[in-house]
């Protein structure tokens, strides 16, 4: 009950603070047209009812509006009456007129973005309360608009802004309206009842606006308590003026704040209050979301885009927020896998050079291992593709060796093949990296051995581009010859204190079976060179082949550009400066130590003719002549290597001037390198299969252990003196000299000197050569001396005898021997202490051999873990557990009838070079 009562109550306070605020309302705008149009003829504080009446024909609104923007009604229409005639709404010329003036108006106002009424306000007779509100609000805009105008002119910035402040606002900012005493609320809803008559005077009007001042202050203080109560319940009631009334206020403020927090948004409230005026929706402004702007209108849904806009802004800082943190997540999780990418990679580059060590580790061992072995070593080169035409065959090239080539024809698994070599240079392998590889077995023939580099492979493939470098090359272009030549004068020149080395070279070639020789200018003896047994005196298998003194790589230059302009080169389909011949450079290396000791060894540096298909490389006549007589030596070639592979008995060196030529490289005591030459194109993938195959087979050859040509003073002094023995044995003892021999327990049957043909028709034998698998060689009855078999890796047990009890026993032997004869004593005693002389001196040859080879060995265990070329010798013989003696000759005597390649010592005269040929 008491509710219903407080609302009642509540009702009749608002609905009389409304009434009291519509007529302060009136009352301004009257006075603001009086003081613009002049006087209206209506109470100052009209009713409703009076003000409508008073503005009915639209005269004074036009001249209102035309007094603030003139012209904005170029048309008004007077009426024309008699003071007598009443105007009245239904004499319709003049409510034409009326109407035309009215709409021309509202015309004007709209045109200045001012609040609007309609104009059927003016055609009805029944007035209801609140009827004269718009126009009001209409008027109090113009006049705003006008004083707007006015600050905008005085300030000069030509902005109007149209604010349409609620009385509540007006309020706040310090302008109290003047309460109307003794008014009572309830009856002042029309104040033009009690007004409407007679036009108040001035002090009527003065206590009027007192009066109604005092009364909206008294009613305004005491709803005061009330009010968000009020307004709370207006709004359950559904009281939808009250609402927006309040959603008025609301949007003006917000509009404020926006404005001040938010001045870059100040171009969209401007739009969006234009906007406003024409889209806002009443149920949003019932809902209290309306702009400032759009005070008077109820289709306005700015607050609604604003509030949108402010969500879609929440969201997207929400999301910027949570795509920074993302981002931020990512950042340290790639920054964490950065990390471990990078301790991975520092991880595989330690793992990558472990290998590359081992790698290299394990070369050097397999290639320490073959030359214990004795294996011809074999390296492949590929040339670079001059081709793009074609497939490249080239499938992979491993870091051990291994190289696996493409069938162009089957490009699948099927056409893959692997071949495993020493090493395999890839097409941008240059010309000092080949040669560093090369290097170690070249610098060994200054230590002593022989050594043999030939270039195998089909034409055109790059044999003479590695072997002698691109014609015209410069120093760094320069192939293995010339590079090989100047690395042993280094060599011979850092060894000069300790040994002096002299170096001679032969360069021939087999051109057309024909052994020639390159290096002199009388064509007679190039074609005259016949090839020796490796076993003639002078150990030559080329006698009749000028030799030269070096002494600098300009000799060595200047013989190679000699001995390459005189070679047979002639241009074929496959390559412009083919060689139709077979090239031989044999270097010969003398050395002696300052002992007395002798080293003599040979460097053979080979480039051979290219195979090839007649049919490529189109040659006909002369050209298809050297082509068979290539294609032929490298057949024979191939079976030499095939034998030797096989291990065959027979082995047919024989059969071309070439494998007779390298018969000791490839059967002897050699050591050996082949390179295999393949060019990538894929129309010469048939080729190059063949060359590999070839190049495979080859690597699988056992040649044995190389042999030292090195000689001590004191085995030489022995050997001499082991001469003087048997020379003396002989006179004593002819028939004695058969018993000596057997004394030489190493020297077989077939290596007498003067028994031996100048052509062997059997293959030499190869009782010196042993792999570290101590198999057995072939059985060869007659020509194979029965090899012991000795367990492998155990050092021999070598007697050493001091070497004052050497010469003590040497002196006692041939003083005995000495005695023996000039006592007369028989033959017989004098034989036994010959013999018994000799068998200690080859004791004592092989402990002294022994003795420096066991130094070496400790020398090199001592100086480094690494095999030097010169340790060699003892590290095979450690491996192998093949005694010293067994390797080498008594007293020389089976060197000698071997008739090793490399020459005696020469001295530097060529008068002295002569007698040595
Ligand atoms: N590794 C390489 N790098 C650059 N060019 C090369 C290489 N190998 C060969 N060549 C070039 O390929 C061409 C043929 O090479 P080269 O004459 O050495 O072949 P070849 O095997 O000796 O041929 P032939 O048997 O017909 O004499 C030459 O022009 C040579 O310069």
């Amino acid at each position: 009950m008491e509710v219903i009562e407080s609302r009642a109550v509540h009702d009749s306070n608002l609905a009389s603070r409304k009434a009291q605020e519509a007529a302060w309302r009136r009352i301004q705008a009257t006075e603001w047209l009086e003081s613009i149009v002049g006087p209206l003829g209506i109470p100052k504080e009209p009713s409703e009812k009076d003000f409508i009446s008073c503005l009915r024909n639209g005269l004074i609104l036009c001249k209102a509006i035309n007094k603030i923007q003139p012209g904005s009604v170029p048309k008004v229409v007077e009426i024309t009456r008699h003071p007598s005639q009443s105007v009245t709404w239904d004499s319709q010329p003049c409510a034409y007129q009326f109407f035309e003036n009215v709409r021309n108006f509202l015309k004007a106002v709209e045109g200045l973005n001012l609040p609007v009424f309609e104009a059927s306000v003016f055609e009805r007779d029944n007035m209801e309360v609140g009827s004269s509100t718009k126009i009001v609000n209409c008027v109090l805009g113009l006049k705003e608009y006008k004083e707007r105008k006015q600050n905008t002119e005085g300030n000069g910035n030509g902005y109007f802004k149209h604010t349409m402040r609620s009385p509540l606002i007006m309020h706040s900012n310090g302008r109290i309206p003047k309460p109307v005493a003794g008014l009572d609320p309830n009856k002042q809803l029309d104040l033009g009842t009690n007004c409407g008559k007679q036009p108040p005077s001035q002090s009527d009007a003065q206590k009027l606006e007192d009066s109604l001042m005092k009364a909206l202050t008294e009613c305004m203080i005491n709803a005061k308590e009330n009010l968000d109560g009020n307004l709370l319940s207006s709004i359950l009631n559904g009281n939808t003026d009250s609402v927006k009334w309040f959603s008025r206020i609301l949007s003006s403020a917000l509009e404020e704040q926006l404005q001040y927090k938010f001045p870059e948004l100040n171009p969209i409230v401007k739009d969006v209050s234009k906007e406003g005026s024409r889209s806002t929706t009443s149920s949003e402004a019932r809902n209290g979301k309306s702009c400032r702007a759009c005070l008077n209108k109820d289709d306005c849904n700015h607050w609604q885009v604003f509030q949108t806009q402010e969500k879609k802004l929440q969201n997207l800082k929400a999301l910027l927020s949570s795509t920074k943190a993302e981002f931020g997540d990512l950042q340290s999780q790639l920054q964490h896998g950065l990390k471990h990418m990078a301790s991975q990679v520092e991880e595989l580059s330690t793992a990558a050079k472990g290998y590359h060590k081992v790698v290299k580790e394990n070369r050097t061992l397999y290639n320490m291992v073959q030359d214990l072995k004795g294996n011809i070593r074999v390296y492949c080169r590929i040339r670079p593709a001059f081709r793009t035409d074609t497939k490249n065959v080239i499938d992979f090239i491993g870091e051990d060796g291994s190289l696996v080539v493409l069938d162009p024809s089957k490009p699948n698994k099927d056409g893959k093949k692997l071949f495993q070599f020493n090493r395999v240079f890839g097409p941008t392998a240059t010309q000092e990296e080949v040669f560093a590889d090369t290097q170690p077995l070249i610098r060994s023939v200054m230590d002593g051995y022989n050594v043999c580099i030939f270039a195998y492979g089909q034409t055109g493939s790059g044999k003479t581009h590695t072997m002698c470098g691109p014609s015209g090359a410069s120093r760094k272009d320069m192939g293995i010859n010339y590079l090989a030549l100047s690395d042993l004068f280094d060599l011979s020149n850092s060894r000069k204190d300790v040994i002096k080395y002299e170096l001679y070279v032969q360069m021939v070639e087999i051109y057309n079976e024909q052994v020639r020789d390159l290096l002199t200018g009388d064509s007679a003896t190039m074609s005259k060179l016949e090839i020796r047994s490796c076993t003639a005196e002078n150990g030559l298998s080329l006698p009749d082949a000028t030799m030269h003194a070096v002494k600098s790589t300009a000799d060595v230059l200047n013989l190679m550009k000699s001995g390459q302009v005189n070679r047979a080169v002639s241009s074929t389909a496959l390559n412009h400066q083919s060689s139709r011949s077979h090239s031989i450079l044999t270097v010969h290396i003398h050395g002696k130590d300052a002992s007395g000791g002798t080293i003599r060894s040979c460097l053979h540096l080979v480039d051979l003719a290219g195979s090839e298909r007649v049919d490529k490389s189109e040659v006909t006549g002369e050209g298809l002549k050297e082509a068979q007589y290539i294609n032929k030596s490298l057949s024979c070639l191939g079976d030499v290597i095939t034998a030797l592979s096989q291990k065959n008995s027979y082995i047919p060196y024989r059969n071309s001037k070439l494998t007779l030529l390298l018969q000791n490289s490839l059967g002897g005591n050699a050591k050996t390198l082949m390179f295999a030459h393949v060019s990538p194109e894929g129309d010469s993938f048939g080729e190059t299969v063949s060359t590999l195959k070839f190049a495979q087979r080859a690597s699988s050859v056992e040649l044995g252990a190389a042999r030292l040509n090195k000689e001590s003073r004191e085995v030489m002094d022995l050997k001499e003196q082991v001469e003087t023995l048997k020379r003396q044995l002989a006179e004593k003892e002819p028939q004695s000299a058969q018993t000596v021999n057997r004394l030489e327990p190493r020297s077989p049957p077939s290596q007498k000197p003067k028994a031996i043909p100048m052509m062997m028709d059997r293959t030499p034998p190869r009782s010196r050569r042993l792999s570290i698998e101590n198999k057995c060689p072939p059985k060869s009855p007659n020509s194979r001396p029965k090899i012991t078999k000795v367990p492998s890796f155990v050092l021999p047990k070598t007697p050493e005898p001091p070497q004052v009890s050497i010469r003590n026993e040497i002196i006692i032997s041939s003083e005995s021997k000495a005695v023996g004869i000039a006592n007369g004593k028989s033959s017989s005693s004098s034989s036994s202490h010959i013999r018994k002389s000799l068998r200690t001196i080859g004791k004592l040859i092989n402990g002294s051999e022994k003795r420096i080879q066991n130094q070496k060995m400790n020398e090199v265990v001592v100086a480094s873990p690494v095999m030097t070329s010169v340790g060699r010798p003892s590290r095979r013989q450690s491996l192998t557990g093949i005694q010293p003696s067994r390797r080498t000759s008594l007293g020389g005597v089976e060197n000698c009838r071997k008739g090793a390649k490399t020459p005696p010592p020469v001295v530097n005269s060529s008068s002295d070079m002569k007698k040595w040929m």
